[in-house]
């Protein structure tokens, strides 16, 4: 027999549609990704802990699960919300349906719903809290309970690894510091010959130099940077002793141990075709996404840091460097599986970062002043089409 679901916004939106996956109740920030494939990688994105996410590409499922193209050890959603669930893949590398994943992780779905109508609200209110029921109680019931559900604060801790571990390689010692890393980021590095070695998100300045690395990687991750403050300390004070490279959460986190500051996107940055303008070049890269904080622009003066990238939809911040110490970051995922793979040279770049730090070469202020030059002209360029974007909503 079909089991129905309903998946209940708050602002009382009510969509019923077909389960998929576990029975049962769950509740979470309702995001959308707009990626056309990808959502294996979707679903084991540690990023996505406590989220409950729809695919906005309507056909789902249709190339079954391969153990091999997860981003972690499993998923951590608190839902999944499709138009259409294909239950039968037709792919000769599946291993498993998303039926069976989901109900193996105790994940509930949801399909035949209008997504875009869905993804229509979240976009026009912003994200908000959901959620996902498979029970049949009566509405007021669900709306009392959605009303009284905590959206989680302790993501990290939940993704992170709880023990140090390494993948040895023959070149640069990376620590990755774990806040939720992707695999990507590990299979990046790797391919490079880097040896890498993952330290919980609790790991200690001390800890971490102990380790003797060459260079530090701050790892992307679940929920609101501020959530995790040591992380901001530890960074301070590694930040000038040895190169960094931040991704997406370690973006925000670099910024924060700098003396920048964050804030909520309305709905955030989610899928795979985000065009980001590197401030240098005037260069766009296509870029694969998933947050929902950023750092404040105005909060970045003063910090040492200056901005390099910009989105192209909105301007808000994609990228930033020190411009005193060995340090950069971006907002956007240089290891994006299934891609686009436009930005994986930062990999390289971050490496070379770090052979010019051993090898003591001045840090290149000319690069500095000229990143600064652009940051400057970007602050007129991104008020006038900030206006533009009110204008267009209203
Ligand atoms: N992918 C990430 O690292 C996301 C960073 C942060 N949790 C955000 O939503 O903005």
């Amino acid at each position: 027999m079909q089991v129905q679901a309903r998946l209940l916004l708050e602002d009382g939106t009510l969509f019923t549609g077909k389960a998929f996956g576990a029975t049962g109740e769950s509740t979470g920030e309702v995001v959308f990704n707009t990626g056309i494939t990808g959502y294996q990688e979707v679903l084991s994105d540690p990023s996505y802990c406590g989220q409950i996410v729809t695919m906005t590409y309507p056909l789902i499922g249709n190339y079954g699960i391969i153990r091999d193209d997860f981003e972690s050890m499993r998923p951590f959603i608190h839902g999944f919300v499709v138009r259409h669930h294909e239950e039968t893949p037709s792919n000769w590398r599946a291993q498993f349906t998303l039926d069976t994943l989901l109900k193996d992780y105790d994940i509930t779905g949801i399909s035949g719903i209008d997504t875009r109508m869905l993804t229509r609200i979240l976009r026009h209110h912003g994200t908000m809290k959901g959620l996902l029921t498979t029970s049949n109680a009566p509405l007021e019931e669900l709306k009392e309970r959605l009303g009284v559900a905590q959206l989680l604060r302790d993501q990290v801790d939940r993704v992170s690894t709880k023990s140090v571990f390494g993948c040895p390689g023959t070149k640069e010692r990376i620590v990755l510091v774990d806040y939720g890393s992707k695999s990507g980021i590990i299979r990046e590095l790797s391919t490079r010959g880097a040896d890498v070695v993952v330290v919980p998100h609790t790991a200690t300045a001390e800890q971490i130099r102990k380790l003797c690395p060459d260079g530090v990687l701050l790892s992307n991750g679940p929920g609101d940077p501020k959530d995790v403050p040591h992380a901001a300390k530890t960074i301070a004070s590694l930040l000038g002793e040895l190169p960094i490279f931040g991704i997406c959460l370690g973006h925000q986190l670099l910024a924060l141990a700098s003396g920048a500051d964050t804030e909520k996107l309305k709905f955030g940055h989610r899928g795979g075709n985000h065009p980001v303008k590197e401030l240098a070049s005037g260069r766009c890269y296509i870029t694969s996404q998933n947050h929902g904080y950023t750092v404040k622009e105005e909060s970045v003066e003063g910090t040492g840091l200056v901005v390099t990238h910009i989105n192209n939809n909105d301007k808000t911040i994609e990228g930033l460097r020190h411009t005193q110490y060995p340090a950069f970051s971006v907002q956007y995922h240089p290891e994006a599986a299934p891609g686009p793979f436009d930005s994986s040279y930062l990999f390289d770049e971050f490496l070379e970062m770090i052979r010019d730090f051993k090898a003591a070469k001045p840090y290149v202020p000319q690069q500095a002043a000229m990143v600064a030059a652009s940051a400057l002209k970007h602050k007129e360029e991104a008020s006038e089409v900030k206006g533009d974007l009110q204008y267009a909503q209203k």
